[in-house]
């Protein structure tokens, strides 16, 4: 599991350091060097090369003024364009007496065209403007700044280097957002622990590669604001049948999806959860969609009975009455028994009002237009682009109306409960971006809870952040199934690998087809 930790945490976690004259800024500044010389070495070599440090005037700055001392030492041109008047001191004082070239372009009146100069020469940059210190976005020049350079380096796909110090300056860096101009860097060098902006959406997709230097920051009682989650841990969570096990104890999901419009989601959701793997699906719907489920997988049983949890919707429109009222029915029934439900689709406007509050553990499955109405249908006048602008903080917004956990849908899925962790997980394709794709994530979610959901419906509070650990595990395996469909490697989020193999087009029923085949490469 990658954790990061705010801003604050890691202020509170240095301080104790800090004070017993730990030389933190020296470890990481050595650190970012062996950085910045190995993307030199991958592109041809260190000696020689040209290094430019953009500068601001806190300890960010004085992580590259320093980094700049030992690249100097490694027979680089290091050239540091001050964008502060109030540069980190011991730093400059040591870059300059090491070589580092200074150049106070803030004097000169163009702060943009001097340093466009100095990085049209340049072999990597370091972005070393703002750190965890930021304050908003970009302010200017700084801002114009990164703008021109950003421009600059579109030109040049390949070319320069750029490594970005701590966080690329100027993202939200405990909200993922990106309200100014960043520059996207190849690398990204973060001190001590991972930051929320360097996994969450949209900024994760500047960062680069994210290089974690350890500053033995005592972070183990501060609770992680944001995770990803990684095979091993979906692997750590995975139910696996024992000799005693019988289909109850494995977990039987109870399926309300699909419709006479749209029967296909009722089998797609039943693809899902079958080969995730469960005691069994009961099917309930009408005669369209049950011939359908009955047709395709003769395993699901299509009359009513004891189910330990459900999933709601897909495949449902909210103007189908007859259906939503059957689907009002069984979350009141789930939330009586502390069932855990999966609410998707048609199912979401179940709670655009208060009437069907949630007293049970729920995953809402939605994606960012959806998640528009329902907070807007709850008082929060929202559009789908506030959401796609800043998923985490909309996902944790609807999480603490409505008391789910929401499973927030996008190419970086975002798992928010009303407190605990936020997860972000990055494991899937533009491929997924397909019809019924959701619909498969659906049963893949409710099978998972099913294996839970007795020990849920029994909770007495310390299984209250399961059901977005589970969610995003089913979001990873669900990712990881529609790669293995289309035939692409993993990826970092952010600028694409041109060498990586582009993948093949998918359907849905190829993504629930592949989930024992990404299951093979997890469970292990
Ligand atoms: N504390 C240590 O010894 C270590 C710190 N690490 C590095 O330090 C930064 C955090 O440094 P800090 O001085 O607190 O703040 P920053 O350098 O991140 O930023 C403050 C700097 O930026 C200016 N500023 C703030 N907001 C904006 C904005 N919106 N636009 C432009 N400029 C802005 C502000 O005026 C200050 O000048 C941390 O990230 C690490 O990189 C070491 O790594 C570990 C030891
Ligand atoms: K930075």
């Amino acid at each position: 599991m990658i954790r990061a930790h705010s801003a604050a945490t890691v202020r509170a976690a240095e301080e104790p350091l800090l004070a017993a004259g730990e030389p933190l800024m020296a470890r990481a500044a050595f650190a970012l060097a062996t950085h910045v010389a190995g993307e030199l070495r991958a592109r041809g070599g260190v000696s020689g090369s040209v290094v430019l440090l953009l500068v601001g005037g806190g300890n960010n700055g004085g992580d590259a003024l320093y980094a700049g001392t030992h690249l100097v030492r490694r027979g680089c041109q290091v050239h540091a364009a001050l964008l502060t008047e109030r540069a980190h001191e011991s730093g400059l004082a040591a870059a300059r007496s090491a070589g580092v070239r200074v150049h106070e372009v803030l004097g000169s009146g163009d702060a943009v065209g001097e340093t466009l100069a100095l990085a049209r020469r340049s072999d990597a940059w370091v972005d070393a403007l703002t750190g965890i210190g930021a304050r908003g976005p970009l302010r200017e020049p700084a801002g114009s700044v990164v703008d021109a350079l950003t421009a600059e380096r579109s030109a040049w796909p390949a070319e320069p280097a750029v490594v970005a110090v701590d966080v690329p300056s100027g993202i939200g860096v405990d909200d993922g957002t990106v309200e100014g101009p960043v520059l996207p860097a190849d690398r990204t060098v973060t001190m001590g622990t991972a930051k929320p902006g360097l996994l969450l959406p949209p900024a994760a997709a500047l960062a680069g590669h994210v290089e974690v230097f350890d500053l033995d920051l005592a972070l183990a009682e501060h609770p992680p604001a944001a995770c990803s989650l990684t095979g091993a841990d979906v692997s750590d969570l995975w139910p696996l049948p024992g000799p005693e096990d019988h289909k109850y104890t494995r977990g039987v999901l109870g399926l309300a999806t699909g419709s006479q419009t749209y029967p296909g989601a009722a089998a797609l959701a039943a693809a899902g959860a079958l080969r995730t793997g469960l005691g069994m699906v009961r099917y309930t719907g009408p005669e369209v969609p049950t011939d359908l489920v009955r047709h395709r997988h003769p395993e699901v049983v299509t009359v009513p009975g004891r189910v330990q949890s459900w999933v709601l919707g897909s495949g449902v429109a909210p103007d189908d009455a007859a259906r939503m009222a059957e689907l009002a029915e069984y979350l009141a029934d789930a939330s009586a028994r502390g069932l855990p439900v999966v609410l998707d689709a048609g199912a979401l406007t179940l709670l655009h009002d208060d009437d069907n509050d949630l007293t049970g553990p729920a995953v809402l499955t939605p994606h960012a237009g959806e998640l528009a109405e329902l907070l807007t249908a709850r008082g929060e006048q929202t559009g789908r682009d506030d959401v796609t602008a800043a998923p985490a903080r909309h996902a944790r917004l609807a999480a603490e109306i409505t008391g789910g956990t929401i499973l927030l849908k996008g190419s970086t899925t975002v798992v928010a409960a009303p407190e605990g962790p936020l997860y972000a997980q990055h494991d899937a394709t533009p491929w997924l971006a397909t019809a019924g794709a959701g619909d498969v994530l659906a049963g893949v979610l409710g099978a998972l809870l099913a294996a839970y959901g007795d020990a849920l419906a029994a909770d007495d509070g310390t299984l209250t952040g399961l059901p977005a650990t589970i969610a995003a595990a089913a979001a990873l395996v669900h990712g990881r199934a529609a790669r293995s469909a289309a035939g692409v490697s993993p990826t970092r989020p952010g600028r694409p690998d041109p060498a990586a193999p582009r993948g093949v087009p998918i359907t849905a029923t190829d993504v629930a087809d592949a989930l024992p085949r990404a299951l093979r490469t997890i469970l292990r």
